[in-house]
């Protein structure tokens, strides 16, 4: 099946200059019709040509929305079932699995494999063992629920191969000349099966530089979450952050029910009234370190910690003023940890960069490899945080570069 999709797509493919692509998606959606009980993510059509990146972002917008789908389905079932312990990792297992087929499934679509380079976090060797069987059926099945579940999408079901296949389209190694897609098709994994916060998190890398990234957070309220994520709101929950080079930073819902919003990081100078978010675990960030520089800073209010690159979307649209990720020593950050949510922020209008004050280089490979920690604020802060940050890194004699 996934040779006819790729048929198709390499037709197409052929037809425009890469970068300027006027099609609009008939060859897709004509087969499109609607099926009762069937919803649809929403696929857009490029109409005109557009920035550079324009139709990359319809593109992972799509696929995103599509992994989304999956992710939401998974995560409710491992709410639910009594019998399912939340430390049980294989549902989040079967939802990794099966959003990054989906994400790399879409994105074969219009890029045949081997024409895309995807640095994504996980590969099949697992599933394709004997042990391995039970979940490849059922991330199989759960990637045809939510392709089936899509009324633009009529194409024929994806048998395992295909699944494993699409997996593995993720092994690329990244680096510094051309394009590679990062994905991480579940962040914030403990959030996920505490039934809180995680996104899937899709970015474009062009020779080393993050020039496009949409992250889906199906759990974020649409409204602000400066004091906090409510209990029991009647807010609508599920954002969808979109970025790309030139173009800002814009939220809408995920469920495709509004508009695209433009979005700013907050404009508060005063560190007095600034809030800041962090990690929820506190595994993944010196706590401790944080709440100094909070303090050093005069920050008043106590920090916003949710899970995931949700955090960056957070704060591109001003819940928080200011973000600080210090891992403990020793732990090595992964480039799909940070590319999406890092170009949400800068077309936001903010600055993420590390302890030395640079910006994250994302263009060596599958890490990043940077001076303490991750910092990220509005341009009028950056000089003050980045001053307080490393008067208190000092004091704690962390070594640089871990
Ligand atoms: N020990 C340690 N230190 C620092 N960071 C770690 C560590 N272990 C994991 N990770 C990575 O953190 C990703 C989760 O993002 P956050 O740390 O922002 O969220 S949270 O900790 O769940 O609140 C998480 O992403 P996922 O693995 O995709 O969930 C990890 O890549
Ligand atoms: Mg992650």
């Amino acid at each position: 099946m996934l040779k006819e999709v790729v048929h198709r797509s390499h037709h197409l493919w052929q037809c425009f200059p890469r970068h300027l692509h006027c099609h609009d998606w008939s060859p897709v959606n004509s087969k499109a019709r609607s099926r009762s009980g069937r919803g649809s993510v929403s696929w857009r059509k490029p109409l005109f040509c557009m920035a550079s990146y324009h139709r990359d972002v319809v593109l992972a917008t799509n696929a995103v929305r599509l992994a989304s789908r999956l992710c939401q389905t998974v995560q409710r079932g491992l709410l639910t079932q009594e019998t399912q312990t939340k430390s049980d990792k294989s549902p989040v297992t079967v939802a990794d699995y099966g959003s990054q087929a989906l994400v790399n499934w879409s994105l074969a679509r219009e890029f045949p494999p081997g024409t895309f380079s995807m640095v994504a976090e996980e590969g099949s060797e697992d599933l394709r063992t004997e042990a391995g069987a039970p979940m490849l059926e059922r991330i199989t099945q759960l990637v045809n629920d939510a392709i089936a579940s899509d009324a633009a999408l009529d194409v024929a079901p994806l048998s395992k191969e295909d699944v494993l296949e699409a997996i593995d389209w993720g092994n690329s190694e990244g680096g510094s000349n051309g394009r590679h897609w990062v994905l991480d098709p579940i962040d914030g994994t403990r959030g996920f099966v505490r039934g809180d916060q995680y996104a899937i998190a899709l970015g474009l890398l062009d020779n080393g530089k993050v020039v496009a990234g949409v992250l889906g957070c199906p759990n974020l309220p649409m409204g602000s979450i400066a004091n906090g994520i409510p209990a029991n709101s009647s807010e609508p929950v599920g954002c969808l952050f979109v970025a790309s080079l030139g173009a800002g930073t814009t939220v809408e819902p995920l469920d495709g029910s509004g508009e695209p919003k433009r979005v700013h990081v907050s404009d508060v100078e005063d560190t007095a009234i600034a809030t800041f978010c962090e990690s929820y675990e506190s595994a993944h960030t010196m706590q401790d370190l944080t709440a100094n520089i909070a303090g050093t800073l005069g920050v008043k209010a106590p920090p916003v910690r949710i899970d995931s690159q949700a955090k960056y979307g957070a704060m591109a649209r001003g819940d928080a003023v200011i973000y600080l990720r210090f891992p403990h020593f020793g732990y090595r950050e992964k480039i799909w940890d940070h590319a999406a949510g890092a170009i949400v922020i800068t077309e936001a209008g903010g600055e993420v960069f590390d302890a030395a004050g640079e910006p994250l280089d994302f263009s060596r490979g599958r890490w990043l490899d940077l001076d303490t920690g991750i910092i990220a604020t509005n341009k009028e802060l950056k000089p003050v945080v980045l001053s307080a940050v490393q008067k208190c890194v000092k004091d704690l004699k962390i070594p640089a570069k871990h």
